[in-house]
C-alpha cells in the first residue's frame, strides 16, 4: 500500500479534474424551472416540478437493527466505541489525501484566490452595516459564498443560529423556524450560475426520492422547501447532527467503531441505496462525510445529493465520486450504474470498522493497484469492454503500475502481476481484535458482506436488496 502523502501539485490536479467534470455536467444540463433570481428574500417559494416522479415503492421492513435506546442517554456513548480506543487518527488522513479537501484551486471562484479558501474566523459585519450596504458584493465573499450573520432572518421566517459547515457548493447554517419553532439546516448555495444549476438539479432529485418515500423512512435526508435569498438558492433540510467522519474522530479512536454500530448503520445505508436504485438514481458521492446521524446517533441519513443523477445520464467519466470511494468501473470506463454506490458503501463500512481508509490511492492508477491487491485481477472480458483500459493495462492486459520516482521526480512504469489477492479484506482486518466470541462470528460474516460489496465486476456485486437480507443483519437488535 502506498500511503505517502500527495504532493500539493497532485492534489490540485486531482481536484481540478473533478471540478471540471462537475462543471461540464452542469453546463450541459438543462435544469428544472428556475425561480426568479431577483435579489430579494420575498420570492414566492415553489416546489420543483418533476414530471417523472416514480410511483410509490414498497415500504421498508419494519424490523430493523438498531442500537439499544438507553445508550443514547449517555454522553460518552460507549456503544460506538471499541475497547482499546486511544487517539483519533482521522484528522491526519482526511486533511491531505482526499482531493475534496484541497482548497487551493477553485475554478468556481469569481476571482483568483489570494489566500486559502477556508477562513476559520470570518469577521462578521454588523447587522447595521449589512442593512445599509445594499450592494450585492457585501453579501457575498469573493468566492460567492453568502456571508451569514448570526440572528439574521432568512425568508422572513428562519433565524440563523450557527454555522454548520462549508462545502464546495454551499455553506450550511442551523436556523430556528419562527413559524414552527423547529430547527432546520439551510444549505445556502454559492452565488454562481453553475452552482445554482447544480442546486436545482439536487432539488429535483430530492423531490423524486421523497415522492417515492413520503414517510421519510428510508434514510435519505429530508428536504423541506427552497427559497431565494439575495440571489442565493437556499435549501431547507431537516436538522441532523454529526457526519460519520466526525463520529469516527470522536468515537473511533484508532480502531474504528463497534461492530454493532456498524450493523445498524450498514442496514440503514443499504435501505437508502435500495430507494436510490428503485428510483434509478445514482448518488455518486457516497462517503462517511456524506452520511449524517441524529443527536442520539441511532439514525443515519445519506445527504449531499449534489452529484446525483439519473442512471440514464451516466456518461463515462473517470473522475466521478471522491477517489478513495470510486468504483473500478468508473476508473476503467466500463458502463456504470447504481452499483458504484454499493462499492462506495463497502469502502465506507470498512473504514468505519477498521479506522483506516481501505484504498487510499494517490491516483486512479494506484487505486486500481490497491483494488487488485485486495480482490485479484480484472477479467479480460471486463477490460475489453472498458474505454480507458489501456491507460492502465498493456495490450496483453498486464497492469502498468505508474508511480513517481521520489529521487528523479519522473513517472516510472512497471508491469505488475496480481495472481492472487495478497491483501484481502480478511488480511486487512487481522489487527481488529473482536472482544467476544459473538463478535468474532459477526466479524466473519461482515467480511463476507464487504467482499460482496467490493466485487470488481459491477454485475456480480451484491445489490442493496440482497444486502438487506445478508446474514450480517440476522441477529442484530430490532429497531426501537
Ligand atoms: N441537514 C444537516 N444537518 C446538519 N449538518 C448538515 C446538514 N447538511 C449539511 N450539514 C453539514 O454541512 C456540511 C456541508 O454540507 P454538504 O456536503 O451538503 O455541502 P456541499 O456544499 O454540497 O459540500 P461538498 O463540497 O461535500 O459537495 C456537511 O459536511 C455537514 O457537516
Amino acid at each position: 500500500m502506498n500511503d505517502s502523502p500527495l504532493t500539493e501539485d497532485e492534489i490540485i490536479e486531482q481536484r481540478r479534474k473533478r471540478r471540471l467534470e462537475i462543471l461540464k455536467k452542469h453546463q450541459a444540463q438543462d435544469p428544472k424551472p428556475i425561480p426568479s433570481q431577483a435579489s430579494t428574500t420575498d420570492n414566492p417559494t415553489s416546489k420543483v416540478t418533476e414530471n417523472d416522479i416514480k410511483p410509490n415503492v414498497e415500504q421498508p421492513e419494519t424490523e430493523r437493527p438498531s442500537f439499544d435506546k438507553q445508550h443514547y442517554n449517555d454522553e460518552n456513548d460507549s456503544t460506538l466505541k471499541r475497547p482499546g480506543s486511544s487517539e483519533p487518527i482521522f484528522e491526519k488522513v482526511s486533511e491531505g489525501n482526499d482531493e475534496d479537501e484541497d482548497e487551493g484551486d477553485d475554478m468556481f471562484a469569481d476571482s483568483p484566490l489570494p489566500t486559502h479558501k477556508k477562513r476559520k474566523t470570518e469577521k462578521k459585519p454588523s447587522a447595521v452595516k449589512r442593512s445599509l450596504a445594499g450592494m450585492q458584493d457585501t453579501w457575498d465573499d469573493v468566492e460567492g459564498y453568502y456571508k451569514v450573520i448570526l440572528m439574521e432572518e432568512l425568508d422572513s421566517r428562519y433565524l440563523v443560529q450557527s454555522n454548520l459547515g462549508k462545502g464546495m457548493f454551499s455553506s450550511v447554517v442551523n436556523v430556528l423556524d419562527q413559524k414552527t419553532k423547529a430547527s432546520f439546516a439551510i444549505k445556502i448555495i454559492r452565488n454562481n450560475e453553475v452552482m445554482y444549476k447544480a442546486g436545482m438539479k439536487e432539488l429535483s432529485i430530492l423531490e423524486r426520492l421523497q415522492a417515492a418515500d413520503p414517510e421519510g423512512r428510508r434514510h435519505i435526508i429530508r428536504y423541506d422547501r427552497y427559497f431565494m435569498h439575495k440571489n442565493h438558492l437556499c435549501m431547507v433540510f431537516e436538522m441532523l447532527s454529526l457526519n460519520l467522519r466526525d463520529i469516527l474522530k470522536k468515537f473511533g479512536r484508532n480502531v474504528g467503531l463497534n461492530i454493532k454500530a456498524i450493523q445498524v448503520y450498514a442496514y440503514q445505508m443499504f435501505t437508502a441505496l435500495q430507494l436510490l436504485e428503485e428510483c434509478n438514481i445514482i448518488h455518486a458521492d457516497i462517503k462517511p462525510d456524506n452520511m449524517l446521524v441524529n443527536e442520539k446517533r441511532n439514525i443515519l441519513k445519506i445527504c449531499d445529493l449534489g452529484s446525483a443523477s439519473d442512471a440514464a445520464e451516466n456518461e463515462i467519466t473517470p473522475y466521478l465520486v471522491s477517489r478513495f470511494y470510486r468504483a473500478p468501473e468508473i476508473i476503467l470506463g466500463y458502463p456504470y450504474s447504481c452499483p458504484i454506490d454499493t462499492w462506495s458503501v463497502g469502502c465506507s463500512l470498512f473504514e468505519l470498522y477498521a479506522g483506516q481508509i481501505l484504498f487510499p490511492g494517490r491516483s486512479n492508477n494506484q487505486m486500481l493497484k490497491l483494488m487488485m491487491e485486495c480482490k485479484g485481477k480484472f477479467s479480460h472480458k471486463m477490460l475489453k469492454r472498458s474505454q480507458f483500459a489501456f491507460d492502465n493495462f498493456d495490450e496483453n492486459f498486464n497492469f502498468i503500475n505508474k508511480e513517481i520516482d521520489h529521487i528523479s521526480g519522473q513517472e516510472t512504469h512497471r508491469i505488475l502481476n496480481f495472481n492472487k489477492p495478497a491483501r484481502d479484506i480478511k488480511f486487512r482486518l487481522k489487527d481488529v481484535v473482536a472482544s467476544t466470541n459473538e463478535e468474532v462470528v459477526i466479524q466473519q460474516v461482515f467480511i463476507l458482506l464487504l467482499e460482496q460489496c467490493l466485487e470488481l465486476n459491477p454485475e456480480k456485486r451484491i445489490t442493496p436488496k440482497q444486502a438487506l437480507k445478508h446474514p450480517f443483519f440476522k441477529n442484530s437488535r430490532p429497531f426501537r
